[in-house]
């Protein structure tokens, strides 16, 4: 492909990208791999220029753009050897009119920029900063001490207890220790969460919203085989990845139930006052993840956000007669709104006046409300909210 062809597949790409964030469809990266899939005449250059592009637009516009062409001239008029790019010749894009203008350059929606701008000065820049690639040890299969040893290049995390750091671009799916279950992909933040549970073998664990079990996972490990660990979501695709994950984890005896979406109840009635932690990591807007997909900043509307905070209370109240007496819920987002995270749980309080809020992680983040905020640019994670409620 010649470097103006690029371009204008980068147009193309963008405008399926910005349909797809308005209607809610699929993520730029399945976008990306189904357009190549296509295209076969693109080599692997080809491919990591269209990309390169592709997130570069991106990344420059909080707001959803007009169109993918208005999205990389917005790119152009920023950079002249880009911009010297659309000369009109053949694959390429139309030459820039006068008059054309990109959209203007922002790193978050203008309709959420105040409350991003409360959370602290760097916090807007560094949600769209590259992620650091955070493992977890499964002490199922190893230890944190013998991992590190085995990869020299890869730190402690600073606050997750079983968590190493990599630099980028290390490629963990195709290492051994990735092969025999010692190593699972998770960021230093949701690590954290699963340890809040404080889960332990013989309890009994409800994850509520599990999904693909990223933090079943964790809790499975902590329960050391012992217990009962059940693993609920609404999406039977999630939840079928689990097993073959657990498998590898060496983690057996994880009960999965799909949930009816509406009707959850029907699924969890045996569960009434038994479990001793019932894990909540509720489906959010994934503010907290913008660094991971940053198109989510193009899919988020006030009607989508109302939209989570009604199933985030929901999803609490279906959780709290889950737990026996001294049994404790623990609410996590991987968002930094207030209105899913500090605010959801100051209501869910008030609802629920018997349980009280207990610090939940005494030595990172910042206390925000009853529970705790973690920050890219403050604590080096995913921006996540977490609270730990108690029953007494
Ligand atoms: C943030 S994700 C969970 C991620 C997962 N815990 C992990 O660590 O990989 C939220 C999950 O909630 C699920 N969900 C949505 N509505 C639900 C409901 N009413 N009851 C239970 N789960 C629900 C979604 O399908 C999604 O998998």
């Amino acid at each position: 492909m010649t470097p103006q062809a690029r371009v204008q597949a980068a147009i193309e790409l963008l405008d399926e990208i910005i349909v797809s964030a308005r209607d809610g469809g699929a993520a730029a990266d399945t976008l990306i791999a189904r357009y190549f899939k296509t295209r076969r005449y693109a080599g692997s250059k080809d491919r990591r220029a269209v990309r390169e592009h592709v997130y570069a637009a991106i990344r420059r516009s909080g707001d959803r753009p007009a169109s993918g062409r208005a999205a990389m001239v917005g790119l152009a008029l920023e950079d002249d050897g880009l911009a010297a790019l659309f000369d009109g010749s053949a694959h390429g894009p139309a030459p820039i009119d006068a008059e054309e203008m990109g959209p203007p350059a922002s790193v978050v929606p203008a309709w959420l920029a105040d409350a991003i701008a409360a959370l602290g000065e760097r916090e807007g820049v560094a949600l769209l900063e590259r992620a650091p690639l955070d493992l977890r040890v499964n002490l199922i299969k190893n230890t944190r001490d013998a991992v590190l040893t085995a990869l020299p290049e890869a730190t402690a995390t600073a606050h997750a207890r079983d968590g190493i750091r990599l630099p980028e671009g290390f490629a963990v799916e195709s290492h051994p220790l990735w092969h025999d279950g010692s190593i699972e992909i998770q960021d230093e933040g949701s690590q954290l969460i699963a340890e809040i549970c404080g889960a332990a073998p013989g309890m009994t664990v409800v994850d509520l919203c599990a999904g693909a079990g990223g933090k079943t996972l964790a809790l499975a490990a902590a329960m050391a085989g012992e217990g009962r660990l059940i693993a609920c979501d609404t999406v039977k695709s999630r939840l079928d990845r689990l097993p073959s994950r657990a498998e590898r984890a060496g983690a057996s005896g994880i009960e999965l139930r799909l949930l009816d979406g509406g009707r959850e109840l029907e699924k969890l009635v045996d569960l009434t006052g038994q479990a001793d932690i019932v894990m909540v990591d509720a489906p959010c807007s994934g503010t907290g993840t913008w660094r991971r997909n940053p198109e989510a900043r193009w899919r988020l509307t006030p009607e989508r956000l109302a939209a989570l905070n009604a199933l985030q209370a929901r999803i609490i109240d279906l959780a709290v007669p889950l737990l026996r007496p001294g049994g404790a819920l623990v609410y996590a987002v991987c968002s930094v709104l207030d209105s899913e995270g500090r605010d959801q749980v100051a209501a869910a309080l008030r609802r629920h006046s018997s349980l009280t809020p207990e610090r939940a992680l005494p030595h990172v983040g910042r206390i925000w409300g009853d529970g705790t905020l973690l920050t890219p640019a403050r604590d080096q994670t995913d921006g996540f909210f977490v609270a730990r409620i108690r029953r007494p």
